[in-house]
């Protein structure tokens, strides 16, 4: 039989990993901070910024085939071993934080079934009773993945096709509700202070964007499993623009049937409440149920995705190579387990922090701006050199363009991110220094150099940084 993935599975693997959780908020999590104008800019400005990312994933994908495994090769080609090695370490922090936002979404949607006014068992997902079904979640998909990871690959396909149901029947029924005078009511959100200007509405919509598209680089990721490499960039490039027509509908219908604040006021998962409101109860229950079956799926499949870094990672060198132990069916396990003790460490951090889902999220998509950030800059690094453009000067225009926009949306990410994430992030990297140094030293290399020192020091003085506002809630966790 052939293993190997074709273009059908490699959608699938794509848009099964990108769209989990976070659509199933949208209206609510965008709508919070900003202005159906604004909102349609900010998906202007992530639309372009994703496309030109995608196509550069694409475009690297073709040139440097020896470069298998993941974002954080390309941060590592071009940047050096330090770098790939942050690349690595945000990357697989990121999806592991993001991992313990599903374990714990899944249960606030739960409670749509089972808590009462004055009965809450599962509440936001991070009671009690949530956190140790949440635990035990993640421990049998912990068994599932040791046992060989096909079982992942079938689940996701089944879990890909039952969550666009609701998500389709959402858009036709918001779309024949929509009203347009509800739409332009205030449409730059003007008569709403707390809003802020339109760039501030803007730039608070961008994380919430670029967490929906988290899973873009899924194809890049199993490159060296797809059955041709054309295959891996055709499949980002589709379901990307299948995504992002997925997003835009759903959150500007939204704001159709609703205005800003009271889409803002909503409980999540939002598009429960807006189908409910369309259709009647069942609406919320149809989207509850499809959230629970899309994110359990994700979750599958992302923890398959999530250990499959410190794996490669360890074959390649970036980390120790002790990480790259396989057991009897081929699963990573060593790998496996660290990722699973660390989000079971992360769920007991969370029911002390009471954080929520959106406050996971917040948090996850930070750490993941590194690792985007550097494949675009290596994109762009690759035109600039021209060494593999010799006999296509045009190509190489093109790619220098696309390399530059998909650049600058990274910094203005990161920027709009804002500053107090930037020091979290540096918080969450500095532990990374240590296998950084194991890492070395197990493959028998030189410890850090003095650049590597210098980045080094900068790190840990953020780090302490973060640590005091963590500490007096100046950076807030929940
Ligand atoms: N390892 C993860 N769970 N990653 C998070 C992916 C987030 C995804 N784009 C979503 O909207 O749900």
């Amino acid at each position: 039989m052939d293993k190997k993935l074709g273009l059908g599975a490699l959608i699938s693997l794509v848009i099964g990993s990108m769209v989990g959780a976070g659509v199933f908020s949208l209206p609510q999590n965008i709508a919070a901070h900003a202005s159906a104008g604004a909102v349609a800019l900010g998906w202007a400005i992530t639309g372009i910024g994703m496309i030109c990312l995608a196509l550069v994933y694409q475009n690297l994908s073709m040139r440097r085939p020896d470069l298998d495994g993941g974002i954080f090769s390309y941060a590592k080609a071009g940047f050096g071993d330090f770098v790939g090695f942050n690349a690595a370490w945000g990357y697989w922090l990121c999806q592991l934080l993001a991992n313990v936002s599903y374990a714990i979404v899944v249960f606030s949607a739960l409670s749509y079934f089972f808590d009462t006014p004055d009965n809450v068992i599962f509440g936001d997902g991070n009671t009690p009773v949530a956190i140790t079904l949440a635990s035990l979640l993640i421990w049998s998909v912990h068994a599932l993945v040791l046992r060989g990871i096909q079982v992942a690959a079938l689940v996701n396909i089944v879990t890909t096709i039952a969550k666009m149901v609701p998500l389709i029947v959402f858009c036709v029924a918001v779309l024949l509700a929509f009203n347009m005078e509800t739409f332009t009511l205030d449409i730059w959100g003007q008569g709403n202070t707390e809003l802020g200007s339109v760039m501030d509405q803007v730039k608070s919509t961008m994380k919430v964007t670029l967490w929906v598209f988290i899973g873009i680089e899924g194809a890049v990721v199993v490159s060296a499993r797809a059955r041709h490499r054309k295959d891996v960039g055709r499949a980002t490039v589709l379901a990307l623009l299948g995504a992002l027509a997925l997003y835009v509908m759903v959150t500007l219908f939204s704001l159709g049937v609703m205005n800003q604040p009271q889409l803002a006021a909503l409980k999540n998962p939002s598009t429960a409440m807006i189908l409910e409101a369309v259709v009647g109860p069942w609406g919320a229950w149809l989207i509850n149920i499809g959230l629970v079956i899309s994110v359990m799926g994700a979750l599958l499949s992302w923890t398959v995705l999530a250990a499959e870094v410190p794996y490669i990672a360890g074959k390649t060198g970036v980390f120790p190579a002790w990480f790259a132990k396989e057991n009897k069916n081929g699963s990573p396990q060593v790998s496996l387990w660290c990722s699973t003790c660390l989000v079971q460490a992360f769920l007991i951090i969370i029911y002390f922090q009471s954080s929520t889902y959106l406050a996971l999220v917040n948090i996850a998509t930070s750490a993941a701006l590194v690792p985007y950030v550097f494949s675009g800059a290596y994109g762009l690094k690759l035109a600039l050199q021209g060494t593999t453009y010799e006999h296509q000067p045009h190509q190489r225009k093109r790619d220098l363009l696309l390399a530059l926009v998909a650049t600058v949306y990274g910094c203005w990410l990161v920027y709009a991110a804002g500053v107090e994430y930037l020091l979290l992030v540096a918080l969450l990297y500095s532990p990374g220094i240590f296998i950084y140094w194991k890492a070395r030293q197990h493959h028998g290399l030189r410890s850090l150099n003095r650049l590597e020192r210098g980045m080094t020091a900068a790190l840990l003085g953020c780090a302490v940084l973060a640590f005091y506002k963590v500490m007096d809630g100046t950076i807030p966790l929940h």
